[in-house]
């Protein structure tokens, strides 16, 4: 696979992730292109078909991975969720920096393959306000808060294994998180800026 490094962006479910890449991907449009994952879940209001996620049955993700399209896939919070080989390609093949927003098994699974991304982790300063970010997002059932937030304590843990990631992000406060996020990848988008001059 060609094209800038890739960034692979995990966390517990509610850390933060989508809010820190969309506002990466305004400030830097034309620079990052987003790798639309497949999954099973239901969209939530304001999610797009092909945008957001691929939204998909049971049997269509299956059959997807049964033909070896996904270059991982897991199971989160009784869904299933995957980087199909062609959502990476797509981005790659324009140039742009493709991010990932993947949970920790996509972390691990991707560290098999030769994709070579840059490594970041979104964390929340604690487990009662990532529960309390979850419920006020009005999201989820109580049954897939308890199962993110049980996701969470595992994500939380593993995150602190030294070599996991590059870089642990802890979103406190926001505009201090953005902010290192970006110093982090400034190299690259000035990388790809240069490169479309
Ligand atoms: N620094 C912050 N301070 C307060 N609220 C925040 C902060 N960052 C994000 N939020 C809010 O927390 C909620 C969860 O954020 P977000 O949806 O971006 O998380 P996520 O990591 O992408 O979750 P998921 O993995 O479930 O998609 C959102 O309602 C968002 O507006
Ligand atoms: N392993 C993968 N994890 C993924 C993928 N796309 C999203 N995710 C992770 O799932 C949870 C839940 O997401 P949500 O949109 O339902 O809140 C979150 O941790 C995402 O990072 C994927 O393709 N592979």
């Amino acid at each position: 696979m060609s094209g800038p490094r890739p960034v692979v962006l995990s966390g517990p479910s509610g850390a933060g992730k989508s809010t820190l890449l969309k506002r990466l991907m305004k400030e830097y449009e034309g620079v990052f292109g987003f790798s639309v994952s497949h999954t099973t879940r239901n969209p939530r209001p304001g999610e797009e078909d092909g945008k957001d996620y691929h939204f998909v049955t049971k049997e269509k993700m299956q059959e997807g991975i049964d033909k070896d399209e996904f270059i991982e896939n897991a199971e989160f919070s009784g869904n299933m969720y995957g980087t199909s080989k062609s959502s990476i390609e797509d981005v790659q093949a324009q140039n742009l920096i493709c991010i990932l927003d993947v949970d920790i098994q996509g972390v691990k699974n991707i560290k098999k393959t030769d994709l070579n991304p840059i490594y970041i982790s979104i964390q929340p300063p604690s487990m009662e306000i990532l529960e309390k970010r979850l419920r006020d997002r009005q999201t989820e059932t109580e049954d897939s808060l308890q199962k993110r937030l049980e996701a969470a304590r595992i994500d939380m843990e593993l995150s602190k294994e030294p070599g996991v990631f590059d870089i642990v992000i802890v979103n406190d406060d926001l505009e201090e998180a953005y902010e290192k996020l970006k110093s982090v990848l400034i190299e690259e988008i000035e990388k790809v800026q240069d490169a479309q001059k």
